[in-house]
This record gives structure tokens, C-alpha cells and sequence, in this order.
């Protein structure tokens, strides 16, 4: 069961620009920064009500987000949603014929587990599945 729009997750050049930018946007200051190896992205974490803007930035030239900033402007880089059982979901997701990005759930920020779902199967958008790790 996907529960929430977890958060809407912003490809940026510039972390400090864009971090500056949202703060004035939102009139508030981030609530996270964090640094995800796994992904090679750091990521600055703004709420906004029950949802969140994640501002991401690659860190080295293999990253997701720098290799999408190559072909694609900045803004909407994925939608997370968020889930009580990630395994269940994605066992479902697979059944309805979508093509995931992982086999098993992964570590993301924030302290959640997340999978993604190939936006080649999501209609052109890049689906993130979020479960908090308690
Ligand atoms: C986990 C930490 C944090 C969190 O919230 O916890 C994050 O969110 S980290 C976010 C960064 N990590 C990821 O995005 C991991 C999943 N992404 C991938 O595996 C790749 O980026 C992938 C497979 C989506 C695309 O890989 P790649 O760029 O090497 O392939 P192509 O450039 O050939 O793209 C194939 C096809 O997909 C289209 N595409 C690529 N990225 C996106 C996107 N973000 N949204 C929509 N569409 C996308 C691309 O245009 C190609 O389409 P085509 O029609 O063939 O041109
Ligand atoms: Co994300």
C-alpha cells in the first residue's frame, strides 16, 4: 500500500544555490543534509506539510543524478511514495509488470529503505518506494 507522496526529488547543479533558493521559496530552512555513497548524491531535505522536497546533487561523474544532468535540465528528477511494507510492494509491483530498479531493498537518506521503478515502465517518471526504517 503506497501511503504518502513521500517527496519530490529535484536534480540540482548548484546544492548551495538551490538550497538557498528553497529556503527563501519555502520561507524555511532545510531540516536534513545528508550525503548518500551508495548513490554518490548529497541530498538537502526541506518539509512541506506531510511531503518533502529533496534536493539531490551528484557527487562524482557515475552518480544518477550527475549522468541525468548530462542529457536533462535541472527540476523533477523522481516521486517517492511512501509504503508500510517495501517487499510487498515491490513483489506487487513486479506482478502488475512494472521493471525495478533492485532486486532487494537498499539503504536510501533519511533513514528509509527505498527501491526504484524504471520510468520506462512508470509512464516516463522515476518511481521511488520509501519504507522508514524504525
Ligand atoms: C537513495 C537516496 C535518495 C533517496 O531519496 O533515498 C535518492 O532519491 S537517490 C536518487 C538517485 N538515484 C537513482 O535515481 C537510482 C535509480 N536511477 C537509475 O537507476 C538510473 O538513473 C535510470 C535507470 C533511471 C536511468 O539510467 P541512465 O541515465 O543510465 O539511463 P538512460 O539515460 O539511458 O535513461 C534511460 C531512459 O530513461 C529516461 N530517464 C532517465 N532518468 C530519468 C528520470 N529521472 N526520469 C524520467 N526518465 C528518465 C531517459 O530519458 C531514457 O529514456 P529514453 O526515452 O530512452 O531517452
Ligand atoms: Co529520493
Amino acid at each position: 500500500m503506497l501511503t504518502n507522496l513521500e517527496h519530490l526529488g529535484l536534480a540540482v547543479r548548484d546544492l548551495a544555490a538551490a538550497t538557498d533558493l528553497y529556503t527563501r521559496l519555502l520561507g524555511q530552512p532545510p531540516y536534513k543534509t545528508e550525503h548518500v555513497a551508495s548513490e554518490a548524491v548529497d541530498t538537502v531535505f526541506f518539509q512541506v506539510g506531510g511531503s518533502k522536497i529533496e534536493l539531490l546533487a551528484g557527487t562524482s561523474p557515475d552518480s544518477a543524478i550527475t549522468k541525468f544532468l548530462e542529457k536533462k535540465p535541472e527540476g523533477i528528477h523522481h516521486v517517492a511514495f511512501e509504503v508500510d511494507d517495501i517487499v510487498a510492494e515491490m513483489a506487487r509491483l513486479r506482478t502488475e509488470g512494472f521493471t525495478l530498479l533492485n532486486e532487494q531493498p537498499k539503504r536510501g537518506a533519511d533513514n528509509k529503505l527505498v527501491c526504484f521503478v524504471h520510468p520506462k515502465s512508470a509512464g516516463g517518471v522515476l518511481v521511488e518506494l520509501c519504507q522508514s526504517i524504525s
